[in-house]
């Protein structure tokens, strides 16, 4: 296998929660907490769980709008993590975030060719006509039109903002891009629009994608591989349809419970998970699941899974597979 584009390597955020008059610090949110994977060149890696389970502060530090507690993220040969700020900037030309909700992102007193140009700007590319030229010519690849680069943010309906949010992460012509809920604010029938859109441009642009969402449903379609994440850690990673077909984690299984099966014929075993995810401040001992896992046995609430390749390409972190890990 040829070296991955990015690899992710023991990454963790701890977040201090401090308390007192004096502000000391008296604990820590544990939002990642030792997350590795790596991403080949040209493939989606969807990055899915609930909420507050640490998919968009894994993204944001990928590309260091968060510094990471510990760990290191390779790009392209290169450790983002040791670089210093200028050149960090400079590599961010290489990786681009799409976000969930455009219109926060999307300065409203600035007319889209304003907020197209800007990264242009910053990363010093072309002069300001080959700038207005490029604008224009991602307008029309986001399916929008030239005539659009006069308007504001608010003239446009959700999914045309998200087009242009797509466009701006476009600009510098990047390798990778890290979508983070991208059609989540959408409503259902604008999600596939824009889903076929990041489809068509990453065969014609080569793009490589990391597509976080909360919902399994979503990154089916888009994804090559999917890792599920709980309460900071990955619990599974594999082949979008081995993942599907053959989920291993039971906290997986449980949330494939909620996705419609387009095979009438298939039939999935329901694994139906109880109580509230506990906070990441204070996550349960061992396996941090054991505390909504309808398997648990002994050992889960005393020994950390290990999380390991129990069959090609499928990782999982579950004491239920201890035996069928390499020695
Ligand atoms: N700046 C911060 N300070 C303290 N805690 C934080 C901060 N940012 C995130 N957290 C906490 O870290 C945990 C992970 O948050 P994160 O936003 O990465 O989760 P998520 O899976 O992306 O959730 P969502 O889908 O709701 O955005 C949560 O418990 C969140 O409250």
């Amino acid at each position: 296998m040829t070296e991955p584009l990015l690899k992710v390597e023991g990454l963790k955020k701890y977040f201090p929660i401090k308390s007192g008059v004096l502000g000391r610090v008296s604990n820590h949110v544990k939002a990642v907490d030792d997350v590795s994977f790596t991403v080949q060149e040209g493939e989606t890696l969807g990055i899915v769980g609930e909420s507050g389970c640490g998919k968009s502060t894994t993204g944001r530090m990928l590309m260091r709008l968060l510094e990471p507690t510990e760990g290191t993220v390779t790009f392209d040969g290169q450790e983002l993590t040791s670089l210093s700020n200028n050149d960090m900037r400079k590599a961010r030309r290489d990786i681009q975030m799409v976000f969930q909700d455009p219109y926060a992102s999307l300065n409203p007193r600035h007319t889209i060719e304003k907020i197209l140009m800007e990264p242009l700007n910053v990363h010093n590319i072309g002069d300001p006509k080959e700038r207005k030229k490029k604008v224009h010519e991602f307008l029309e690849i986001v399916g929008l039109s030239s005539y659009h680069a006069k308007r504001y943010p608010h003239q446009f309906s959700g999914g045309q903002r998200q087009r242009i949010g797509i466009a701006r992460a476009l600009m510098t012509n990047p390798k990778l891009i890290i979508a983070d809920e991208p059609v989540s604010a959408l409503d259902v029938s604008i999600q596939a629009q824009v889903l076929n859109l990041m489809q068509d441009l990453q065969k014609e642009l080569k793009l490589t994608y990391i597509f976080i969402a909360h919902d399994l449903g979503v990154v089916r379609h888009i994804s090559d591989r999917v890792g599920v994440m709980y309460l900071g850690q990955m619990a599974e990673l594999a082949d979008t349809e081995d993942l599907y077909e053959k989920p291993l984690h039971p906290y997986t299984q449980a949330l494939l419970a909620a996705v419609p099966v387009p095979d009438p014929e298939f039939v999935r075993e329901e694994v139906v998970i109880s109580g509230d995810v506990p906070s990441p401040a204070n996550p349960p001992s061992g396996c941090r699941f054991h505390t909504r896992c309808p398997f648990k046995m002994d050992i889960c609430s005393q020994a950390v899974p290990i999380f390991a390749e129990v069959e090609k390409g499928h990782s999982v972190a579950c004491h239920l597979y201890e035996e069928c890990r390499p020695q």
